[in-house]
């Protein structure tokens, strides 16, 4: 039986090398697939992972039909075993609706990979609806750390190094890499204690850094 997965975990915790992972091991057995993705950092029609591995994707725009682009496939003696869906977390409500309705009626396994939860803690459109019809929902076992060695459970935005909580829901970006200069925007995943607090990395540090107020009064 065809099954629709949810592959989920924060930022930087290894679901784009998984999803090509997936990829190669059903490739490998002579299984026919189509990978897709949407709004990814290396430009569109690409999936990247930082492991560094980039793989050819269909772009899914938010009025790609995945019914109709599968049923067409067919109809058109094409085969399609399978589908790897990245950046799932983008996708439409419908769409997402689409990959369930392409398990049941064609048999066709769909493996979904995204992040829950915006830098608001608020669940994306694609992702809630994941969680809601998926057949199997996986947290990914590589777990990403908070500064604090805790496990991060939450994607923050920072803005020139300064974290926040409103702004567009979609901005492309990336964590920073350790000791590099902040960019305008970017994430950096956190536990849910310091991201309730807005105490990121280099907040933490700073604040750890300042001179003990003196003893009078
Ligand atoms: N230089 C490195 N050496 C080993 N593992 C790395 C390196 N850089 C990144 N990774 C691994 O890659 C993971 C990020 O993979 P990626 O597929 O890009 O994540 P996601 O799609 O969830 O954002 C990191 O959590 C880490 O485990
Ligand atoms: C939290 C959050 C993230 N994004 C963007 C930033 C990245 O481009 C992707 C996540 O990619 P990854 O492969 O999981 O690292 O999502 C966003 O647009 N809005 C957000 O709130």
């Amino acid at each position: 039986m065809a099954e629709l997965h949810f592959f989920t975990g924060t930022m930087d915790s290894g679901k784009s090398t998984l999803a090509l992972q997936t990829n190669h091991n059903h490739a490998a057995r002579g299984r026919a697939g189509r990978i897709f993705t949407a709004n990814d950092r290396a430009g569109e029609a690409r999936i990247s992972s930082r492991l560094g591995l980039t793989h050819d994707a269909l772009e899914v725009g938010p009025d790609f039909d995945f019914w109709r682009y599968v049923v067409e496939t067919l109809t058109h003696g094409g085969r399609i075993d399978y589908l790897i869906c990245d950046e799932a977390q983008f996708y439409t409500r419908e769409q997402v609706d689409q990959l369930a309705k392409v398990v049941d009626e064609l048999q066709i396994d769909v493996f979904a990979f995204g992040i829950l939860t915006d830098f608001r803690t608020a669940l994306f459109e694609g992702s809630q609806r994941l969680v809601e019809i998926a057949d199997r929902m996986n947290v990914l076992q590589v777990e990403a750390l908070c500064w604090c060695g805790k496990r991060a459970t939450h994607n923050a935005r920072t803005e020139n190094g300064a974290m926040v909580v409103e702004g567009e829901v979609i901005v492309v970006g990336d964590v920073d890499e350790a000791g590099a200069a902040p960019a305008d925007v970017a994430y950096e995943v956190l536990c849910r204690q310091h991201h309730r607090r807005r105490l990121t990395a280099a907040r933490a540090k700073a604040v750890s850094l300042a001179p003990e107020p003196l003893p009078f009064g």
